[in-house]
């Protein structure tokens, strides 16, 4: 008879493509409503408080107004010089017309300004949720996007919204009002004129409304090939010198390239569309003004008209050219913008896929840990092949675990469930008891500690890197802990001790720095990914050592590179293909000549 679980398992591996087409299904229709949510989210930033709305409306008003009253002015100035003013009289219109001028200007000025606080302000806020957001994903996420396309959306998308919000209040909005406001004082002119201004208008809104139709693939396209681009950058020179040493050099100079081609023609067919639609709207403008010239001399020929109110005419046609080619330049900002606000949303639309437990309990506070992985299963993607399969591990508090197998066999997986990087899809992971889902995980970050293979060290001072940029921690105890991973003599060296900016630090002092963080928690189950990089054998001393210290007393879990270094651990267990397929005491597997484990050390020479 097949063992219950053994059953419930195969029922489950039958029944794992329809799970994940049902979940794949849910989850495609809450990231559609979480992406609506999260537009909304993107806007709500950008809304200003009431103060700042009505400065802004004021000063926009103003902004719009004092223009409309120039070309009166003008008007005023021509006819009232034709039927004989005295100089004195017309100097008081002049200067008039100088003081509607400088306060347009003025007030020009003061709407730039509230509208790039505005948007200033509002895309900070918006800057500073995305990092958070951003940061607090996890790795699955991460896994998928490159950091540059991160820096991309926190700062490239932010920034073309703030242009645009900034643009949108000086341009869009006043040159909107300015049209309402020119067709309002033409057909209180003369509503002949004003009708025909109208019907222009409309057709060149509507020619542009289609116009924007095909302006917008273009501009996303340049805008994504831009951050592929910025992607592809990051990506070479975060690995310069890997790409340096292996010689791919002529690889990822041909692979830029290629990314920065596709840009230059993306941005090119954005560029032509873009400077076809102005030379069609100078033409139709040149067009309009002529109409409205000669309908405004026909009227004037038949006596209805003042040369005074043509010259304002005149002057207002014109004035119309400059908020419709304003709208046109800004309908390119305003699909980078509208793009901008897309995948923004898209990414505050992304959810944790680990998901914060309901009631959060936290792991024994001191001492050592038991972990017990229970039939774990896992794959990266809904549609990835299965990565482990049924690994069942079980170690006593204090008990320390080698896991071996060849490259690709699922070790740094395993180490991730551990560290709940990821959550198993099939089966659980308990520390101390407490099913890592269940745990805090502030208790998890506190307790479960890795020592990774790529240290990453920030350019800030050596207790930051060391604490993390968390609380401080005391000054004597860091100096201890330096001393005890043997960088004692190197934190003697540096110019200002703890407060030292980090520069160039070499591999060993690397790994040793990792220990002395992993020292700072103190940590009850630690995760120890043993570097493979070459050390000289001072530093390799050092760095066993240390590695000695932190398994004392602590539950460990050691991906070995090197066989020598597994002397040190309680149990060892074989990963091949994603399961454990070999698991007991390292002494008893060693002294079986039969087994994978007694094998494996005598092909690498490593005495039994
Ligand atoms: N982030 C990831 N996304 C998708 N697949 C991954 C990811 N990380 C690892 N894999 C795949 O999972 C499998 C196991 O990889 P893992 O890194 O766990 O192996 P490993 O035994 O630690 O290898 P190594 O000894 O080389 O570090 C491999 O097939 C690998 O390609």
């Amino acid at each position: 008879m097949t063992p219950p679980t053994t059953a419930r398992r195969t029922v489950l591996r039958h029944l794992r493509p329809a799970l994940r087409s049902v979940r794949r299904s849910e989850s495609a229709a809450a990231r559609s409503a979480g992406r609506t949510t999260a537009r909304r989210t993107v806007l709500r930033h950008l809304r200003p408080g009431p103060r700042s709305a009505g400065a802004l409306a004021a000063a926009t008003a103003a902004m719009t107004a004092l223009p409309l009253v120039a070309p009166l002015i003008t008007g005023r100035f021509v006819d009232e010089a034709i039927g004989g003013a005295s100089t004195r009289h017309l100097t008081l219109i002049a200067l008039g017309y100088l003081a509607v001028a400088v306060s347009a200007q003025a007030a020009r000025v003061v709407t730039a300004w509230l509208a790039s606080r505005l948007a200033w302000d509002g895309t900070n806020r918006l800057r500073e949720r995305l990092a958070e957001h951003a940061l607090g994903l996890d790795m699955a996420y991460h896994g998928r996007h490159t950091p540059g396309e991160m820096i991309e959306r926190v700062d490239g998308d932010v920034v073309a919204l703030a242009d645009f919000v900034v643009a949108f209040l000086l341009d869009v909005v006043a040159g909107i009002l300015l049209l309402v406001g020119v067709l309002v004082v033409v057909f209180t002119v003369d509503p002949r004129l004003g009708g025909v201004l109208l019907a222009y208008c409309v057709l060149i809104g509507f020619g542009m409304a289609r116009a924007q139709r095909l302006a917008v693939p273009s501009a996303a396209r340049s805008r994504a090939e831009h951050a592929a681009l910025i992607g592809t950058l990051e990506e070479r020179l975060a690995g310069a010198e890997d790409i340096r040493a292996n010689g791919a050099g002529r690889h990822a100079v041909n692979r830029f390239h290629q990314a920065a081609a596709a840009w230059y023609h993306a941005d090119l067919r954005a560029g032509k569309i873009g400077s076809g639609l102005l030379a069609c709207t100078t033409v139709a403008f040149a067009t309009g003004t002529a109409i409205v010239l000669g309908l405004a001399a026909w009227t004037q020929a038949s006596g209805t008209l003042t040369v005074g109110t043509a010259v304002l005419l005149y002057q207002y046609t014109l004035m119309v050219r400059a908020p419709f080619e304003r709208l046109i330049d800004q309908l390119r900002q305003y699909q980078t913008a509208l793009a901008g606000v897309a995948r923004i949303g898209d990414l505050l639309a992304e959810r944790r896929t680990l998901p914060a437990p309901a009631f959060p309990r936290p792991l024994p506070a001191t001492g050592p840990l038991s972990l017990h992985l229970d039939g774990v299963g896992f794959a990266y993607a809904d549609d990835d092949e299965q990565v482990l399969s049924g690994i069942t591990l079980k170690l006593a508090p204090g008990e320390t675990l080698g896991l071996v197998g060849r490259t690709g066999s699922g070790k740094t997986t395993i180490a991730r469930m551990v560290l709940r990087l990821y959550d198993p899809t099939e089966g659980g992971v308990r520390v101390g008891g407490l099913d890592l889902r269940d745990a805090d995980p502030a208790s998890v970050r506190r307790r479960i500690c890795a020592v990774t293979q790529d240290v990453q060290l920030f350019a800030a001072s050596v207790r930051d890197n060391l604490t993390l940029f968390g609380p401080p921690a005391d000054d004597r105890r860091l100096r201890d802990i330096l001393t005890g991973v043997g960088l004692g003599g190197w934190l003697a060296g540096l110019p200002d001790g703890l407060d030292t900016e980090l520069g160039g630090v070499s591999a060993g002092e690397a790994q040793l720095l990792a220990f002395a963080r992993a020292f700072l928690t103190d940590p009850g189950l630690v995760v120890l990914d043993e570097a493979s990089s070459r050390l000289d054998p001072a530093t390799e001393r050092r760095v066993e050592r240390s590695v000695d210290r932190l398994l004392t007393g602590r539950t460990a879990v050691l991906i070995a590179h090197r066989l020598s270094s597994l002397s040190r651990v309680d149990t060892i267990a074989v990963v091949d293909h994603g399961r454990v397929v070999e698991y007991g005491r390292r002494e008893d597997l060693a002294a079986d000549p039969g087994s994978r484990f007694a094998r494996m050390l005598d092909m690498a020479g490593v005495r039994r």
